[in-house]
Parts: C-alpha cells; structure tokens; sequence
C-alpha cells in the first residue's frame, strides 16, 4: 500500500472488509501487535519514522478517531478521561480541568457532560467525547476508522463534517471506509484498496456520471455500484475481481504517512 496524506486535505482509503485498511491506520500509530512483521516505510514530515517514534507521536501529533464508544472507558467519568488526555497531552495537571471543559464545548457539549459515565452518553454524544479526547494533542493528522457505520443519517452528516472542519483548520485526515458515497461527501482524494495493495487513487471530483474519469476498472465498478447510480454491475465485473485476486499478495510493500 502508498499513500499520503497532506495538511488542509481529506484522504479517503476506501476499500472491501480486509483490505488492511485499519492496519494501515494502526501501523502508522505504531499500534500493530509485537510479533507484526513490517515491510516498507511510513514518514512524517518527510522523515522515516521507526515503531518507537511513531509511538511517540501518537496522541499527540497522530490521532486515532476509533469507530467504536468501547473505547471510552465504561469505569471512568468523561471529566477522568478527558483529564487524562489533557495530561497526556502535555497539559499541566492544575490546567486539566478547564481544558477538559473547553474541549467539550468545542464540540457543542456543555460542562455537564463532564460528570456523566459512558453508559450514559447517546451514541452522538460518545462521539463528540472521543473527538475531544482525540483531538486534545492538538494532532496534525487525525485517522478516522470508519467512524459513520451504524450512525442515522444526520449524525453521518455531523460527522463527516467535524472531518472536514478538521482538515480546513489545516490538520491532515486520513478517513477509513467501505462507503465511499460517504467519503465523497468530504474527501479531497480518495485511495482505493483491496487485498492490502493499493489500487488506485483519484480526486474526488472524477467520481461522476457514468465514471469516464475513473481509469481503473475497480474504481469505476464502486462508483457505478452505488444505490445512486443504480446498482450496476459493469459486464466485467467479476472477471476483475478475479484479477484482483490472483494479482495480490496480501501484505504492505510502503506506506507514507
Ligand atoms: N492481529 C492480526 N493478526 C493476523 N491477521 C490480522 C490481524 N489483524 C488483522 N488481520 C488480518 O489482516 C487483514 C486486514 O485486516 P484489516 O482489519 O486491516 O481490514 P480492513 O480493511 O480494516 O477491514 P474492515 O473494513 O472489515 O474493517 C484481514 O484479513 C485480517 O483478518
Ligand atoms: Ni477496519
């Protein structure tokens, strides 16, 4: 897989359950397991970065925006947990307090969020907290893994575009998906993968009409796919998938973050 993702834009990494698109994501935070075998390079800022530095940068510059509430703490009030990544974060602990309410009420949640435990948020709401956890480091890029699956349609909306107001502040975010109709909405460019090898990468503006922009066969068959577009399945459809198949080999060669 190559790809990168620049200041100010949002990447869509869209492709099928599998493809190595979390992993992706995790290899970048230095999050695989210890016995993962790595290939290839991951660079921040044009510097090659190894595990112990991307660990570093975790949190911190680099965000992981979790798809699933599980990862908020269920023991732990959302004042506890937004506190603790204030002080991750480098905030002073006398200072956590008030960063932690600040936070909130960036996403459009008042104090008294702060006293309430997980089991007690709506699913919008949890989300508006993980975004404020993710984003305490003030981070550069911030990695959605499929943050909208689940969500009725105005919560997608709300979310695709907190990403997109988080690129247009200048930050770098990579959105995993297997929507693409939903990453168009906010993507700038959108890489397409499958079986852990990048495809192919187009703007996003080529996704439209019949696909003629669309140069790879696999790309146009997810676009014309679409409930829009009318389900179609391109004539050749499975031969290419087949294709895919056998021309992949599973693992990541490069990686550019
Ligand atoms: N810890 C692991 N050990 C071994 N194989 C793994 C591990 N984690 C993931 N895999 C495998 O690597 C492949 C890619 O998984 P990954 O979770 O990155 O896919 P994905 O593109 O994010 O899919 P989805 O859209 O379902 O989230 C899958 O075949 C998966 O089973
Ligand atoms: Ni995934």
């Amino acid at each position: 897989m190559s790809l990168d993702v620049r200041a100010g834009e949002v990447v869509a990494l869209v492709g099928a359950s599998g493809a190595g698109k979390s992993l992706l994501g995790h290899a970048v935070l230095g999050l695989l397991p210890p016995n993962a075998t790595e290939q290839g390079r991951i660079a921040w800022r044009g510097e090659d970065v190894d595990v112990a530095a991307r660990c570093r940068l975790a949190g911190r510059e680099v965000a992981l925006l979790p798809q699933a509430l599980s990862h908020l703490d269920p023991t732990a009030s959302v004042g506890a947990q937004l506190r603790r990544a204030a002080r991750l974060a480098g905030v002073p602990r006398p200072a956590t307090r008030q960063v932690a309410t600040d936070a909130l009420a960036r996403q459009g949640l008042d104090a008294s969020v702060l006293r309430l435990h997980p089991h007690q948020l709506s699913g919008g709401m949890g989300r508006r907290v993980l975004t404020a956890i993710a984003l305490m480091g003030d981070p550069a890029l911030v990695i959605a893994d499929e943050p909208t699956p689940g969500l009725a349609p105005e919560s997608v909306t709300a979310v695709l575009q907190r990403l997109r107001g988080m690129a247009d502040d200048g930050r770098g975010v990579l959105l995993i998906t297997h929507e693409i109709s939903a990453a168009l909405v906010v993507a700038d460019r959108v890489v397409v993968v499958d079986r852990g090898r990048t495809l192919d990468e187009a703007p996003a503006s080529a996704f439209s009409g019949s696909g003629q922009l669309l140069a790879h066969p696999y790309t146009r068959a997810l676009w014309l796919a679409l409930p829009a577009n009318g389900f179609r399945m391109p004539d050749d459809h499975t031969r290419v998938g087949a294709g895919m198949l056998a021309g992949s080999g599973g693992s990541f060669d490069a990686v550019g973050a």
